[in-house]
């Protein structure tokens, strides 16, 4: 079963073609990488499945439902979060804040609102702590953090997160990725933009490289991360260990 389908996605800016006609899928309970050096077109690619770029050619699928062309708000309503490229937070508001912003599709039920929030705080206790702290007053660890959570407030059923490791300590990013791998366990699909090729193979099942707004090579992660093309290219050349 197929969560997410995309066929032939062309996105540009202005004159300018970025994506030129990209395959992509991904399974509940799935996580797929999006790998591929700056510029390729990665944020694109995820700014234009969740409805903030127009589609210039292809089709979009999630979970049956044709979304390409969809305005944003309709897309998240069907399932689709988006944790976008250097968090964006609404730094002056506090972490709780944030988090109720995040359910602005559900702002109504107040009550299923406050449960979700407490799940939340379940699957980040840090954020408990911090929950009447200014979100631009976190760590960059915890800012990933309220941004994710944030996401995940709809209970959706494809998460798409854009970079998420950017600006984190090793430590840190690992336990991050370990919230991306039991949010997959738990049957989300996630779609994975990473710079950081290495530790992005080890967690996801598989992956595909751009190049130029072309995909250039796909595969299950662990191929991938032992083909001499990704090692030369993001992997600084040597085998992945
Ligand atoms: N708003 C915009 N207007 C014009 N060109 C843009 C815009 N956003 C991105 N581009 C261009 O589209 C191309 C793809 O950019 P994109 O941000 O999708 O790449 P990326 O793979 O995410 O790169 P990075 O890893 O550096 O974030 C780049 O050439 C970029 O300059």
């Amino acid at each position: 079963m197929t969560l997410l389908t995309v066929e032939g996605l062309r996105v540009g800016y202005g004159k300018v073609e970025v994506l030129h006609g990209i395959d992509v899928t991904v399974a509940p309970g799935e996580i797929v990488a999006l790998l591929g050096s700056n510029g390729a077109g990665k944020t694109t690619t995820l700014r234009a499945l969740s409805g903030l770029e127009p589609l210039r050619g292809g089709l979009i699928t999630l979970d049956g439902a044709a979304i390409g062309g969809m305005p944003a708000h309709k897309i998240a309503a069907l399932g689709l979060a988006h944790v976008p490229e250097r968090r964006r937070l609404f730094a002056p508001l506090t972490v709780e804040e944030n988090l109720k912003l995040g359910g602005y599709l559900i702002r109504s039920q107040q009550a299923e609102l406050k449960r979700r929030i407490e799940s939340m705080y379940a699957l980040f206790p840090r954020l408990l702590e911090r929950r009447l702290q200014l979100a631009g007053t976190l760590s960059g660890g915890e800012q990933q953090m309220v941004a994710i959570a944030r996401a995940l407030i709809l209970q959706p059923k494809l998460l798409v997160l854009d970079e998420p490791s950017m600006g984190l300590a090793p430590l840190v990013v690992r336990s991050i990725f370990a919230i991306i791998k039991r949010l997959r366990d738990q049957g989300m699909g996630i779609l994975l933009v990473e710079q950081n090729a290495r530790q992005t193979l080890k967690i996801a099942d598989r992956a595909y490289v751009l190049e130029n707004g072309t995909i250039m090579l796909e595969g299950d992660a662990a191929t991938l991360a032992q083909d001499r093309r990704v090692q030369a290219a993001y992997l600084g050349g040597a085998a992945a260990a």
